[in-house]
């Protein structure tokens, strides 16, 4: 018996060791490839390239899902050369991830012009005929894409985006140059260096113990809650962004808060999600809606919300017309956190 406990153990480690080995190694890799202009230029060559247009990906259509196609340097040379362009606009490309074969990704966005390129934008329903794809938006396609998908093409706009506003030294007036991989621009002028913005938000689902406090912005679709959300503002920790927008939104105070899961979220701009469970002081669970904020809030129960997760389908719903709201989709960390409290009744939050 300790024999065979000891080599499971040994098989265990090993395996541990070789998954890290390859996350270390990848890791590694990539953080090369940010900084060394030269090795990044090099993985171009070998690389595979994400195409977009005006921050709407590529994609291909198959049975359910969208496919996000990839296309290699020399396709993308014979595709410029075919629209009568120069290959300067490759410039533009941004590192956004490698596969574990250490092939690294890029993406570009062929709609919007950079103050580096001499090029006019490419003509949009011409790439789209001569790469057998459309270009759709992330609002609309993202959740019909697979999750490595999804997060990699979020990112790859948040980051062409970030360029794509970030073009001129907000000191100097001057044109700000990229370095290769995307992981930074810099004024020639100064020498300021500016490096992509993360904002963080806050969202929290709240509980009185018993029920959990659902709200809903006149921004939302019809009939969806959601949890509570709110940007920090500059000086503060996560724990007082929390005790304020949950004072602010729905005027209750905060007795205890855990972290539980964070995700970066692509809309409407980019933004990094820190998900949390809070409690209220006991007693304290009347609700003063900022209907400035909001458009509504209510206090739902764990079966009410357990009974929306099983069928979380707007259009089920209106169907059976036996539920009168849905919960965000499975990829929004909402849901995660919403799914998390209805199924760990026992998740006691620390004192905030
Ligand atoms: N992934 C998810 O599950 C999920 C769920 C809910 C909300 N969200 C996201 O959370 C974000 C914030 O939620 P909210 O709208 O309730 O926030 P909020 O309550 O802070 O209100 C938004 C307001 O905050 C101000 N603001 C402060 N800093 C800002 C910044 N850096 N960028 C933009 N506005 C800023 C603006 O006036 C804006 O109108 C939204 O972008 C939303 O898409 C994601
Ligand atoms: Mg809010």
């Amino acid at each position: 018996m300790s024999l065979y406990c000891g080599t499971a153990c040994r098989r265990k480690i090993f395996w541990c060791y070789r998954l890290l080995s390859t996350y270390v190694t990848k890791t590694r890799y990539l953080c090369e490839l940010k900084e060394d202009d030269d090795a990044c230029k090099k993985a171009q060559q070998t690389g595979a390239f994400y195409l977009f247009h005006n921050l709407a990906p590529l994609l291909q259509k198959s049975e359910h899902q969208y496919l996000a196609p990839q296309h290699s340097l020399l396709e993308l040379e014979r595709l410029l050369s075919k629209f009568g362009q120069d290959s300067q606009i490759l410039e533009d490309s941004v590192l956004i991830g490698c596969s574990e074969e250490q092939e690294a990704w890029f993406a570009l966005d062929l709609g919007l012009n950079s103050s580096s390129s001499i090029n006019a934008s490419l003509q949009k329903a011409e790439i789209e005929t001569a790469l057998q794809g459309s270009f759709i938006k992330l609002t609309k396609a993202l959740f019909e894409l697979n999750v490595k998908d999804a997060s990699l093409l979020s990112t790859a706009q948040a980051l062409l985006r970030w360029h794509d506003a970030h073009q001129f030294c907000s000191r100097s007036g001057k044109p700000t140059k990229k370095n290769v991989s995307g992981s930074k621009r810099v004024c020639p002028s100064n020498n300021i260096i500016y490096y992509p913005q993360v904002a963080p938000v806050v969202i929290t689902l709240v509980s009185d113990g018993t029920r959990c406090l659902l709200v809903r912005q006149s921004s939302f679709p019809k009939g969806m809650y959601s949890a509570l959300a709110g940007f920090c503002d500059i000086g503060e920790s996560l724990e007082e962004t929390v005790r304020r927008e949950i004072a602010e939104e729905v005027g209750l105070e905060v007795d205890r808060l855990h972290y539980s899961a964070s995700q970066h979220w692509p809309f409407p701009n980019s933004t990094l999600m820190i998900a949390c469970h809070a409690t209220v002081k006991p007693g304290q669970t009347e609700l003063q809606v900022n209907l400035r904020e909001l458009e509504a809030a209510a206090w739902f129960s764990r079966d009410e919300v357990a009974t929306v997760l099983r069928r979380n389908n707007p259009s089920n719903q209106q169907q059976s017309g036996a539920v009168p709201f849905w919960l965000p989709p499975k990829l929004a960390i909402a849901h995660q956190l919403i799914k998390e409290w209805v199924e760990k009744p026992t998740c006691s939050p620390l004192p905030a």
